[in-house]
């Protein structure tokens, strides 16, 4: 006989289920009563509080069900379990139904160890992390399709059992998986995965899977070529089908399921206390935590996804509205003095084979001015890919040495530091400055000559990674620090930078709006270098289906034959569980050296070591290599001017912003460059929005172009925003939420400057939690 602890399990999770998918099913509803009926009758008042349950409204299911669940959570533990145990030890296992606080480690969690390593693996290690892992989309997976019906070329998503499965080897190194599915109606879709080895072992007959795709026709038989697919929990996983799902991002071996149900646990067990008042809720047309949690996790419909989207987002606005004018409150700090003259300005444009663009020369005379006057420059410079913010910044560095300081220019990556100190050896070696390079990839004996070098002054400008600069240096005397953002940093990893008082430059491509920046960089006064340089030959950009691969590689072949190199960039076509960003370009790099079998293709991906991804670099610029696949690494700005094509594939997974990024990687020198965009959906809304790069340049006309044809409801990564506490947030989109959530923010710092209230207990702890993860981030 089953125990009151199974029973209450078995009562808890189903009445937990449907609170999350919305208590708005009637069926489902009267399904609730019928279960009291069988499993309740230990639970008299949950019984009762649940009484009459199917024919209330959505409103108040939600709110006996969480009675009920709070009645369920609390009961005594079962008799029987005390009669068992030893009554002096106390209880060694956790109580899977005791509430949680949104800070509580996940270990507190019902899972096992592996579990809880899985969530660490993901960065998730408190009960908040995991509420706010969000899917990274959305699927509706609601009305299955009739096959019957499916037209060539239509994306869908089929949910069935695998009836049969083949693998096939048309030519060496050449695998495509083929798996039959059977939909409920007994309509079957020939699915198809080429050079995926490691999907196989999940092609099992009788295997449940969901899987997504576009459509082929050939005759009746319908083929799907298989961009995404989960394995479905043997029909016991109701949260990934009939709904709208949603998907997260992972990582190998940590399914989608496992994620739900840890989602689902968290969202049950935790007392939220929502930290906005229902006033403010009411003001600013909010919903509360507790449903927009649920809602971004498991909507009950759209609607319940855009509202929860909405109030998330208001709420990283209003944190970062709140950090930032917290901290402005610390007043302007003291910098460095430097004489900054016309003079050494000239000089330095002198040794230079080209001139400043007017752009250029006004965003130096602001920072010279803020170099000239003794508070602390905290400037940001802000231009498009190729305007020349780097030779600004030597400029800047330039005068620092000038007045006997030091400098230092940090990187995020060690591959963009090593291009910025060959990049200024040509600036500043000519005019006697003396630069240093400090990256992990050098040994420990070099890197403490560095060191003692910097130390000793012998040093003036030192280029580096952010980390080693920051945290193994002493410096003689720092004057000047440039950082190379590229939407790594952010305001807390800069706070840490200006309190040991070296004035600061900060370098973005991200194009922002200028009042929109106000509140990205609220820390910082904005310079924007708004004209390329002369000369240069806009990039050619061609939008082209991936029916017309051949074609494109073909052109990257005659580029290749005239003595030019080109970048390949592999996008994660498959978020299947197993598919990492590394197979999706390891395989395309075994594709096209098929392909192209004259060429000598290299492969550069993130999970390569700082060395192995500079050799790599190194040789491609050394031109041993013709083409370079790789991961979305080359974004952040490598300078080869010999490479003259980029080649995109499935562009369409792409942001425009981050697009625009990479086509930015060619057309450096005054070779005529090409940018090609291979899309794999052949829809009309694709193509709208991929023709915006085709027929635009300029980051900031294609950043609005993309907020126009963004859809409500969609997520953005950190990615786009440039900023890394916003998950949710656009800066290019949210002009009005990020208003709001200032007046908000101020409204409440107003009447209560710090947030000494208890009721704002846990909107300062909320605070401080976000503003630790955020400099956890930026560390990392
Ligand atoms: N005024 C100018 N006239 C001609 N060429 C210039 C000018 N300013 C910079 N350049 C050249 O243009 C190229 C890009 O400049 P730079 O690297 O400074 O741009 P950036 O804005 O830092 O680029 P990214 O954001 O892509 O890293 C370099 O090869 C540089 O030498």
């Amino acid at each position: 006989m089953a125990t009151v602890q199974e029973l209450r399990d078995k009562l808890r999770k189903p009445l937990e289920r449907e609170l999350l998918t919305g208590c708005s099913n009637r069926v489902v509803a009267g399904g609730v009563e019928k279960l009291l009926e069988h499993l309740g009758k230990p639970f008299p008042q949950v019984r009762e509080a649940l009484r009459g349950y199917a024919a209330m409204d959505e409103d108040e299911r939600g709110e006996r069900l969480r009675a009920a669940l709070a009645l369920l959570s609390d009961a005594p533990r079962p008799s029987t379990e005390r009669s068992t145990g030893a009554r002096s030890a106390p209880p060694v296992t956790l109580d899977p139904t005791a509430r949680l606080q949104p800070g509580d480690e996940v270990s507190k969690l019902d899972l096992g160890p592996g579990s809880v390593k899985k969530l660490h693996a993901l960065g998730l290690r408190t009960v908040r992390d995991v509420l706010h892992h969000y899917p990274r989309k959305h699927e509706d997976r609601r009305a299955l399709p009739n096959l019957q019906d499916v037209q060539d070329g239509e994306k869908l998503t089929v949910q069935g059992v695998v009836v049969s499965k083949t693998r096939r080897t048309p030519k060496p190194g050449m695998l495509i998986l083929e798996a039959v599915l059977q939909d409920a109606w007994g309509q079957k879709v020939r699915c198809t995965w080429f050079s995926q080895p490691w999907v196989e072992k999940q092609l099992r007959e009788g295997a449940r899977l969901i899987v997504s795709g576009r459509a082929k026709r050939f005759g009746r038989t319908l083929q799907l070529g298989v961009e995404y697919f989960e394995t479905e929990d043997e029909g016991k996983d109701s949260l990934s089908i009939n709904r709208i799902v949603g998907v997260y991002d992972s990582k190998d071996g940590i399914s989608q399921a496992f994620l739900r149900r840890a989602v689902q646990q968290c969202l049950a067990r935790t007392d939220l206390g929502d930290y906005l008042t229902a006033p403010s809720r009411a003001r600013y047309a909010l919903t509360d935590l507790a449903d927009a949690l649920s809602g971004i996790h498991f909507p009950t419909d759209e609607d319940h996804l855009t509202r929860a989207m909405a109030r998330l987002r208001f709420d990283e606005y209003l944190f970062l509205e709140l950090r930032v004018l917290l901290q402005g409150e610390e007043g302007v700090l003291l910098g460095k003095r430097f004489s900054a003259s016309e003079q050494d300005m000239s000089t330095f444009e002198a040794s230079l084979p080209f001139r400043f663009t007017g752009a250029q020369k006004r965003v130096l005379l602001e920072i010279a001015d803020d170099m000239r006057s003794e508070r602390q420059m905290a400037r940001l410079v802000q231009g498009d890919v190729g305007s020349g913010k780097t030779a600004v910044a030597a400029c800047a560095l330039y005068l620092a040495a000038r007045d006997g300081y030091q400098g230092a220019l940090m990187a995020p990556t060690e591959i963009l530091a090593r291009q910025h100190f060959a990049n200024l050896q040509g600036y500043l070696y000519p005019l006697g400055v003396r630069l240093g390079l400090l990256i992990g990839a050098m040994t420990g004996k070099q890197k403490a000559e560095m060191q003692r070098a910097i130390a000793s002054g012998e040093i003036d400008v030192v280029i580096g990674t952010q980390a080693l600069i920051q945290e193994s240096v002493t410096f003689n005397n720092l004057g000047l620090a440039v950082v190379d953002e590229e939407h790594r940093f952010g305001v807390m990893q800069r706070r840490k930078l200006l309190q040991s008082r070296p004035d600061v430059l900060v370098m973005s491509a991200t194009p922002i709006p200028r009042s929109l920046a106000l509140t990205a960089y609220g820390d910082l006064e904005l310079s924007i270098i708004d004209e390329l340089p002369p000369g240069r030959t806009p990039i050619e950009t061609k939008l082209l289906a991936d029916t017309h691969r051949a074609q494109a590689y073909g052109f990257v072949m005659t580029q290749i034959r005239e003595g030019r190199q080109a970048y390949v960039v592999a996008s994660l076509i498959d978020e299947s569980e197993t598919l990492t960003e590394l197979m999706a370009a390891s395989a395309l790099a075994e594709n096209l050296r098929g392909l192209l079998p004259e060429a000598r293709i290299a492969l550069l991906h993130g999970k390569m070591s700082a060395a192995e991804k500079e050799d790599v670099m190194a040789r491609f610029r050394a031109r041993e290599f013709d083409l370079l696949v790789s991961t979305t690494v080359i974004e952040v700005g490598v300078d080869v001017p010999n490479s003259t094509v980029m080649v995109i594939e499935n562009a369409e997974r792409f942001g425009l912003a981050q697009l625009h990024q990479l086509r930015g990687r060619v057309g450096r020198g005054s070779l005529k460059s090409y940018c090609i965009l291979i899309a794999g959906d052949h829809s009309k809304k694709t193509r709208q929005r991929l023709k915006v790069i085709e027929g635009n340049t300029d980051g900031f006309v294609i950043a609005e172009a993309d907020l126009k044809l963004r859809g409500p409801g969609e997520i953005r990564g950190t990615r786009q925003s440039g900023l890394p506490d916003l998950k949710l947030g656009d800066i290019i989109s949210d002009v009005e939420v990020i208003e709001r959530a200032r007046e908000l923010a101020k409204a409440m710092l107003k009447s209560d400057p710090q947030l000494a209230h208890p009721r704002l207990n846990a909107l300062k702890s909320e605070l401080q939690e976000r503003a630790a993860q955020v400099a956890y981030r930026e560390v990392i």
